[in-house]
């Protein structure tokens, strides 16, 4: 165990005792003996062991009741472990409930004193501090006005504006309560950035993968109340969301007939599966044969040029108890952090009409090209898409591995020409 570690964890479970009314526990507290009279034990955590290192960034995933929130809680000192050891070193800003370390009679800024002061911090630090914090939540004179009054989204301003403008060694936040607009996510997510470029510790429940993806270092699932992988975060999310995408599938009964997997057997003599992917799940893997990008010029294989028009071939069997109405072709070009930098499914054309055939079927996707220079990820996918929730029949993260080089050095996530021009003394 490295005694550096900011957080070391061992063995923690986390225990609540329910009671069916509020009266029993009442009773249980004027009459404590015995002691299980009155309630039931639910295992909300077990066994969880793990450290994060100086100035990692941790990325916490699982669904609803996994166990995120109570292991903040616990890290953070709201809530006390049932059993085993939590070594927290340093200062720890924290939001995990809007509203929580707020006195709600108190103003605005009453209340950035009040935080200040249970983060550790003396009144001329906060003094020092309070100009930013005011600017930074940016609600006008509700700040002067009774917290009580405040909307969830004034809520999460300030309590982001507080927590984050101050310096604390680890930051504990839950996406879900950076609610507002675009613009205060991107002020938010920014000071997170600039937080960790100065080493700052931070655990962050994501909601969404991809902004897992592109700001943490490690990511971690919790799945009921277990530690079920903690590491490099693209393969972890990847696992993550081929279980979501599953567990998703199961509980929808309406294509129950599709994820039989009979007709792969018939298939599955013919052809290995070609592919290195990272990840690759679905109801009936092995239909995809070929996922390839090329440069439609070039054709060289895993170089593309930056500007040139390129191609995506997916080529695949359809088994016959697939309805060719429903199934539609997909790829995505991820980039090194995971992120989705171009989409394109035969779903949004309304002409794409696939005919039933045997043997293998190819559809192609042409676009030019002006993704910068890089590394990228080429997904395909076989879908459907008539459910909100979109159901995979196959799906590849890692098709191919890929770069893009451009002629000369160019900035940005895109390579578009841009047409540049001097408007000299006004003239047009
Ligand atoms: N005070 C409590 N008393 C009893 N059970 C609780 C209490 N707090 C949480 N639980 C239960 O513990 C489990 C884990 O809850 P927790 O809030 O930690 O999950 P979560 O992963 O943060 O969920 P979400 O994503 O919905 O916020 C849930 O089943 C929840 O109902």
């Amino acid at each position: 165990m490295d005694s550096a570690s900011p957080i070391v964890l061992n063995n923690v479970s986390k225990v609540y005792r329910l009671y069916d009314k509020p009266t029993d526990r009442l009773k249980e507290a004027v009459f404590p003996f015995g002691n299980n009279r009155y309630h039931k034990q639910f295992s909300a955590l077990s066994g969880i062991t793990f450290e994060v290192g100086k100035g990692e960034t941790i990325g916490i995933v699982g669904k609803n009741g996994s166990g995120k929130s109570t292991l903040l809680k616990l890290i953070t000192g709201v809530l006390t472990a049932t059993s085993g050891s939590i070594a927290v070193a340093g200062r720890i800003s924290a939001i995990l409930e809007l509203g929580a370390g707020f006195n709600q009679e108190y103003t605005g800024i009453e209340n950035i004193f009040l935080n200040g002061t249970i983060l550790g911090y003396s009144r001329d630090e906060i003094e020092n501090r309070l100009d930013d914090i005011i600017a930074f939540a940016d609600i006008g004179d509700f700040i002067y006005q009774p917290v009580k009054t405040y909307s969830s989204g004034m809520f999460s301003r300030l309590a982001f504006a507080v927590a984050i403008n101050v310096d604390p060694d680890i930051l504990i936040v839950d996406e879900a309560l950076a609610v507002g607009d675009v613009k205060f996510q991107t002020k938010c997510f920014n000071r997170f950035k600039a937080l960790k470029d100065k080493g700052v510790t931070i655990l962050f429940v994501g909601h969404d993968i991809f902004s897992v993806r592109s700001f943490c270092d490690k990511a971690m699932w919790l799945h009921e109340g277990e530690l079920l992988r903690y590491g490099d975060t693209l393969s972890v999310t990847a696992e993550y969301m081929q279980f979501m995408n599953q567990d998703s599938q199961q509980s929808s009964d309406k294509h129950d007939d599709l994820t039989k997997n009979a007709s792969i057997e018939a298939l599955e003599a013919e052809v290995e599966i070609p592919f290195d992917a990272i990840n690759r799940w679905g109801s009936n893997i092995g239909l995809i044969r070929t996922g390839l990008i090329r440069g439609i010029k070039s054709e060289l294989s895993n170089v593309l040029i930056s500007g040139e028009r390129a191609r995506v071939t997916v080529g695949f069997h359809i088994p016959p108890d697939i309805d060719t109405s429903i199934l539609h072709i997909a790829f995505s070009i991820k980039n090194t952090l995971g992120i989705d930098v171009l989409v394109s499914t035969t779903y949004e054309n309304e002409s794409f009409r696939l005919e039933r055939r045997n043997g293998l079927v190819e559809v192609n996707f042409e676009f030019d090209n002006y993704l910068n220079q890089g590394d990228y990820i080429l997904v395909v996918a076989l879908e459907d898409r008539t459910n909100p929730v979109t159901e995979y029949f196959d799906y590849v993260e890692g098709a191919q591995y890929f770069k893009i080089v451009t002629k000369k050095k160019a900035y940005g996530v895109l390579n578009i020409p841009v047409v540049q021009y001097l408007n000299a003394n006004g003239e047009k």
